[in-house]
């Protein structure tokens, strides 16, 4: 075998996960290359959080092999390859301590640790974590509890700390979930500056709803029962024939210049 090629970020090939005698995820054959940025839709329990949290190094696929940053799950130490993918969700959320605050919370992924730990974190960290949390729009709740925070400004610094590693692989869970209207469209403008910008990270992103995939995003991942309907470059893939065959539902898909927005006939 030769060396792994660099720009191949995630490689799944029949990636399978099951439970209980139920297969959650499966089988999935699915690339991700630098500079692409994905979105995942599926209904409920269609196994995208699953699939996310294989692609964190969180999960070991049952059946099938998983690549991540050019290491196979099962063959490499999870705790070197996490550093170097950031995530953020509700389950993170939760867990961080009303009291916590933002700056720390901030500061402290590079350390993988919630809360700060360590005392004397190095000046280029705390201004590196000042300009994250200002690409976020959130550079105002530094001095914050994050107890104190709204939603919306949670998720955004919830992404500011996951990209504090500088790391090559960005996941978000649902990002917008729970947000209200102004604070959706803040964030998915937000995300689609960051999906934009050359230098930030391939980023996957899961949702249940087109209305928050961010103008930037590249390709769609449309997930049912565990499997893909289809995949590949955004425009091609998301079409109301292939939604109403992943929700099961008919689906009118309208477009917005680069928004897309669902409903029925
Ligand atoms: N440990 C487990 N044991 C058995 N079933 C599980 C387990 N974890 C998840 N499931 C089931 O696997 C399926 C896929 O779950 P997953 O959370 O990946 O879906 P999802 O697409 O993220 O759903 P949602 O949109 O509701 O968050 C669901 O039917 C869920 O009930």
């Amino acid at each position: 075998m030769g060396e792994p090629d660099p720009d191949l970020l995630v490689d799944f090939e029949g990636v399978t996960v099951r439970r209980g005698g139920a297969t959650l995820l499966g089988p999935l054959d699915w690339r991700v290359e630098l500079d692409e940025r994905w979105v995942v839709l599926g209904p409920n329990g269609a196994g995208k959080t699953t699939m996310l949290r294989v692609a964190a190094a969180e999960l070991h696929p049952s059946a099938g092999t998983a690549h991540l940053l050019g290491e196979r799950l099962g063959r490499t130490d999870v705790f070197e390859l996490r550093p170097r993918i950031g995530t953020s969700s509700a389950a993170l959320g939760h867990r961080v301590p009303d009291a916590e605050l933002v700056s720390d919370l901030v500061v402290s992924a590079g350390y993988a640790v919630l809360g700060r730990w360590r005392e004397d974190y190095d000046e280029v960290d705390t201004s590196r974590a000042t300009e994250m949390l200002a690409s976020l729009g959130a550079g105002h709740l530094a001095g914050r509890s994050f107890g104190t925070l709204s939603e919306g400004e949670r998720k955004r610094v919830l992404i500011a700390r996951a990209l504090m590693t500088d790391p090559e692989l960005l996941l978000l869970d649902e990002p917008a979930a729970g947000l209200d209207l102004g604070g959706r469209e803040d964030l998915v403008e937000r995300l689609s500056m960051l999906a934009w910008d050359a230098d930030a990270p391939a980023s996957v992103l899961v949702t249940h709803h087109v209305e928050e995939v961010p103008p930037g995003y590249t390709h769609a991942l449309l997930l049912r029962e565990g499997r893909a309907v289809t995949q590949g470059l955004l425009e091609d893939v998301l079409t109301a024939e292939a939604l109403s065959a992943t929700f099961g539902t008919r689906i009118v898909l309208d477009r917005v210049g680069e928004r897309y927005f669902a409903h029925r006939p």
